[in-house]
């Protein structure tokens, strides 16, 4: 089969036809040729969304002299960013106090709140990063991803711990009611943990299907008596417990709502873009969810 036969054999795959779908109208509504500072995600979805920018950009080129800056949330993503020929900017790079217009990034589940599991690539702690240094950020994902709760699908949280901490840190989730975490490992040609690109470790950490705050309002506990918990309640305590540097739980804020109480971002995305098995795209965006 030749390289093209296997690319068309690529672009009929229902998700990956999704997921390029979300990505065009996710890059189209949110992305201008003008912006100076734009952050990448990881994962197989922010392809797409990096393939749409430069087919944008092609339409559109930028003003006389104007740079765009992309910011990567790793090396994967670095990579992606530099062979579609695209400037990538070091997180540590970004000047000043400036923000980035905006990010677009992937995600392995999405509640009915915007809240997000990532991480299913090992890139949580620099995607958070990026997110909360962002104005926007937008999240792309295919169809599997949209679920009434986390934990429902996606079965598991990514955490992001210090080498030296992993058995502590397993203990510790065992006690808040995480059934059997595990440090994830090289699958086949190599053994051992995976290393981020922080060179720390990655726990999965399977919990009950977490509750949403519009469940707990409407009386539900969420505390992790029993077990259940909601994903703000369990990002926090999560976060605590030491070796613990990223939780692959975005929640809380969104830029938008971030910047009206005068911080700067968010890590909630502020529109989620789904592509539906159908060719369509459903988006989800911050303002139809329910109070
Ligand atoms: O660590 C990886 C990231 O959080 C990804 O954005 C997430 O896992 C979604 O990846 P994909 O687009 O491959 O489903």
């Amino acid at each position: 089969m030749s390289s093209s036969e296997k690319k068309d054999e690529k672009k009929e795959d229902p998700i990956e036809a999704a997921k390029r779908k979300a990505a065009f109208r996710a890059v189209e509504d949110h992305f201008r040729s003008d912006m100076t500072f734009v952050g990448i995600g990881s994962g197989s979805t922010i392809v797409y969304g990096v393939e749409a920018i430069k087919e944008h950009l092609r339409k559109n080129p930028p003003p006389p002299n104007h740079m765009n800056w992309f910011v990567p949330t790793g090396w994967n993503s670095r990579k992606v960013i530099e062979e579609a020929g695209l400037l990538p900017l070091g997180f540590d790079s970004i000047p000043g106090d400036s923000m980035l217009e905006v990010a677009f990034d992937g995600a392995d589940e999405v509640d009915e709140e915007l809240n997000c599991i990532k991480g299913g690539g090992a890139c949580l702690f620099q995607e958070k990063l990026v997110a909360c240094r962002s104005k926007k950020f937008i999240c792309i994902a295919d169809y599997r991803k949209n679920q009434k709760r986390l934990l429902t699908n996606w079965k598991s949280i990514p955490i992001e711990v210090a080498p030296i901490a992993h058995a502590s840190v397993l203990r510790e989730l065992r006690i808040l009611g995480s059934t059997d975490p595990k440090l994830r490992e090289h699958s086949l040609a190599k053994t051992g943990p995976i290393q981020t690109d922080q060179s720390f470790y990655i726990i999965d950490a399977p919990f009950k299907q977490l509750y949403t705050s519009l469940d707990v309002k409407n009386g539900k506990d969420g505390s992790g008596k029993d077990g259940h918990w909601s994903v703000e309640a369990l990002a926090k305590r999560i976060k605590e417990i030491n070796g613990v540097l990223e939780v692959g739980l975005f929640y809380g804020l969104n830029g938008d709502e971030a910047q009206a109480t005068g911080l700067k971002g968010g890590q909630k995305p502020v529109a989620v873009y789904f592509g539906l098995e159908n060719g369509d795209t459903y988006v989800r965006r911050a303002a139809d969810v329910e109070q």
